[in-house]
């Protein structure tokens, strides 16, 4: 549980994402998502949680072993795990779509 708090309150790019995870939550029992839709929408959050926790604990053993140390190594570490998270964030805004376009066409 201290893990979990240490994210939410070291890491605002976590704080972000978990904003937009309760948006989408919201928007899904509001439209009454089917269990299918639920599904999806819940792997991409988790995927988004999963790639920020071992981005943040990449960040935290490069800082670790290298300080604040210039290190070409370093870079290339936290820039692949910073990567994975862009990778995650652009598979749910993906999922997003697919599951409330539809959805939301429906309504209006
Ligand atoms: N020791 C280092 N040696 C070389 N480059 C580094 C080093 N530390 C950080 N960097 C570079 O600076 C960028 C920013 O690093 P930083 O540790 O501030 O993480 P961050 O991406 O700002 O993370 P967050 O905002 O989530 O705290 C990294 O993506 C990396 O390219």
């Amino acid at each position: 549980m201290t893990g979990v708090y240490s994210l939410v309150a070291t890491e605002r790019n976590f704080r972000k994402h978990i904003v937009m995870a309760i948006l989408a939550l919201g928007l899904g029992t509001w439209l009454q998502l089917s269990i299918n839709e639920w599904l999806w929408v819940t792997l991409a959050i988790f995927v988004v949680v999963v790639a920020e926790v071992l981005n943040t604990v990449v960040e935290a053993i490069v800082d670790l072993l290298v300080g604040h140390h210039y290190d070409a190594e370093a870079k290339k570490a936290k820039d692949v795990a910073a990567g994975g998270v862009l990778i995650a964030a652009f598979f749910a805004v993906v999922i997003g779509c697919l599951v409330f376009i539809p959805e939301l066409l429906q309504v209006f």
